[in-house]
């Protein structure tokens, strides 16, 4: 990471809009991306050379027209070696430029990509190793956005715009020196152009942007319309709305078409006009030149290399202003990175952490005086004490809302107590590194991940040193192995993204498995609440008392029947454990969870 990046401390910070950053920041946010070229100073020094020699054999090229001309034809000198010669060398010029480009281009592109390659690659690490309570407050599609187009925006930045600023100023001053060098009176007359074409272009340009970026909106309007409408094609359908729909699609479609097609006129009119202004000038030259070359003040080689110049000083102005855009967007997406990257994790390991070993682990859970709270003010769990037994089987049950996720959530560190604290085997869980404490606690979601990958690699988390044996091992253990061997590749069958193809239950077993497989010593189960087909809920149910055994096992239940026979069930509201114990004496209590249970039965009514 850059040395530049702020040590602000700013744990989770937002990233604010980068639109009115302070000139500072963006400053900062620069420095902190070049420090990323850094590495690569010889091989732009190379690209440099490679630029220049290739920019020389081209603006030599009219030169040698030049000499030929004057030196050679006009004088009557018929000296048809000399001519050959020039040939030759001409070909060489071509063949050069023609060279040194490819080079130029290439290593350019190269360091660009691994440049670009690099900071995805740590943006994707620091985006990994941030806490829960950062993706709370950052939509997922902001964050693909940064690690895709930001990325993109800088991979521009150095293959387009470094390029064009060296190779189109460098051209640029070449074009100059040689038209002074020529005929300086004429070159001077020429100057008039520079302020006139620089003007246009740039008004042109901050035009085109505008018209650009309407286009850009119009699709992205469209883009997310069909994205909505696919998503939700089955209630369009189930509500006949078709036609409606067909209707504001075709609307965007015309919006999107109406603004493309102004760009391109727009772009168009733009290029002609530039090369109107090119053919003015040409015409201005023959003129003034011409009349030069009447009253030889000026050799016909001369005019001949001057309209070639002429010609060629409006491409490396027309490029560079067209970097414009392409430079302010690269500004705002340093400065999101740059923001992103400054970020620290709110949760963070011990700086002198204790050993835990996985293996002696017993399981023996405290939470103590725990309050905690998402947002400040909104305290989601107020005092909580709850004390848990090795290899005990623990329910959590309670209305939606009731903060039984946020329990299990404090006990993985996806987030910290604000006061009080949580303890496995009496060490402060803030104690643990981190990596260990998720080899100790396991998570088995509601709806457990599944990556794009096989159900061998799903369970064994691509971790090459579980073997295939012990992955189909656990499969069979926790009684998933039917439902593998019915799918089309058994163990190896790709689950698309998400494991979309598998129900939640199905997902719950896979889960099961890479408990079996990575042996933590605490379980925890967010039971699925989709409706499981009674097949599936018994093959669950089986798992999870087979996984349980010798392992403190907390479940949150969704389903009362899943945790009758835990060993105690906590019952929550409103952030409270209000009653607890077991299943029996709970019922027999007659108060919240009998009302639950009966509710659930179907014969009782709740207030
Ligand atoms: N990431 C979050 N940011 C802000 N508030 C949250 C967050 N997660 C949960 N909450 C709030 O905290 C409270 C407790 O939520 P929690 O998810 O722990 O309840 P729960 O009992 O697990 O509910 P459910 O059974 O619906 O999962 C709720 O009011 C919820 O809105």
């Amino acid at each position: 990471m850059p040395k530049e990046k702020p040590n602000t401390g700013n744990r989770d910070a937002e990233i604010s809009s980068s639109y009115n950053v302070s000139k500072e920041d963006r400053r900062a946010a620069f420095r902190a991306m070049l420090a990323y070229a850094k590495p690569h100073r010889g091989r732009f020094a190379l690209i440099f050379l490679f630029t220049l020699f290739a920019i020389a054999a081209d603006l030599l090229q009219p030169y040698l027209v030049k000499i030929a001309i004057d030196d050679n034809l006009l004088v009557g000198k018929n000296d048809y070696g000399m001519l050959i010669l020039i040939c030759v060398i001409y070909f060489v010029f071509v063949v050069i430029g023609l060279v040194f480009t490819y080079l130029q281009n290439n290593l350019l592109q190269y360091v660009g990509q691994t440049i670009v390659a690099r900071i995805r690659k740590e943006l994707f690490g620091h985006i990994s190793k941030l806490s829960m309570s950062f993706f709370d407050r950052f939509p997922n599609g902001s964050l693909v956005t940064h690690v895709s187009s930001d990325t993109e925006t800088l991979n521009q930045f150095f293959t387009q715009v470094l390029l064009s600023l060296m190779r189109d100023g460098m051209t640029l001053i070449f074009i100059i020196a040689l038209m002074f060098h020529l005929d300086p009176v004429l070159a001077g007359y020429s100057m008039i152009l520079l302020p006139i074409i620089a003007g246009i272009a740039v008004g042109f340009r901050s035009y085109m942007r505008k018209v650009y970026q309407i286009t850009r909106t119009q699709l992205s309007r469209l883009i997310a319309f069909t994205a909505e409408n696919l998503a939700g094609m089955n209630l369009i359908q189930a509500f006949h709305q078709q036609k409606q729909q067909q209707g504001s699609f075709d609307e965007q479609n015309r919006r999107y078409f109406r603004s493309n097609v102004r760009e391109v006129t727009t772009n168009v009119l733009f290029n002609r006009s530039f090369d109107i202004l090119g053919n003015l000038s040409v015409a201005f030259i023959v003129w003034i030149g011409g009349m030069a070359v009447f009253e030889r003040t000026m050799e016909f080689g001369v005019l001949y290399a001057f309209i070639t110049y002429i010609r060629q000083f409006f491409q490396p102005i027309n490029s560079i202003t067209q970097q414009w855009n392409t430079l302010q967007s690269t500004t705002v997406s340093m400065d999101r990175l740059w923001r992103l990257f400054s970020i620290q994790p709110a949760v963070q390991d011990a700086e002198r952490p204790s050993t835990m070993k996985q293996s002696s682990v017993q399981g023996r859970i405290d939470y103590d005086d725990v309050h905690f709270s998402y947002q400040e003010g909104v305290p989601i769990l107020s005092g909580l004490n709850l004390h848990i037994a090795p290899g005990e089987m623990i329910g959590i049950v309670g209305a939606t809302g009731a903060g039984k996720s946020s329990l299990m959530s404090l006990l993985c560190r996806f987030y910290d107590v604000q006061r009080g604290s949580v303890r496995i085997d009496g060490t402060d869980i803030r104690d643990i590194p981190q990596a260990s404490l998720h080899r100790i606690v396991g998570l088995v979601q509601q709806e457990p991940f599944l990556y794009s990958g096989s159900i061998i690699d799903n369970v064994r988390l691509f971790d090459e040193s579980v073997s295939r044996e012990e992955v189909i091992r656990a499969c069979q253990f926790v009684g998933a192995e039917g439902l593998i061997t019915r799918l089309k590749d058994g163990y190896d069958t790709m689950l698309s993204e998400r494991g979309s193809g598998l129900s939640a239950g199905e997902r719950q077993l896979i889960s099961f498995a890479r408990i079996v497989v990575f042996r933590p010593k605490i379980l925890i189960l967010d039971e699925a609440t989709a409706n499981l087909d009674s097949y599936t809920e018994q093959l669950v149910q089986t798992a999870l008392q087979i996984v349980s055994k010798g392992r403190t096992t907390l479940v949150i239940a969704h389903r009362l029947s899943t945790i009758m026979q835990a060993d105690r069930i906590i019952v929550m509201r409103s952030g409270e454990i209000v009653e607890e114990g077991s299943h029996r004496q709970l019922i027999q209590l007659g108060g919240y969870y009998e009302q639950l249970y009966s509710h659930s039965q179907g014969t009782h009514a709740v207030g």
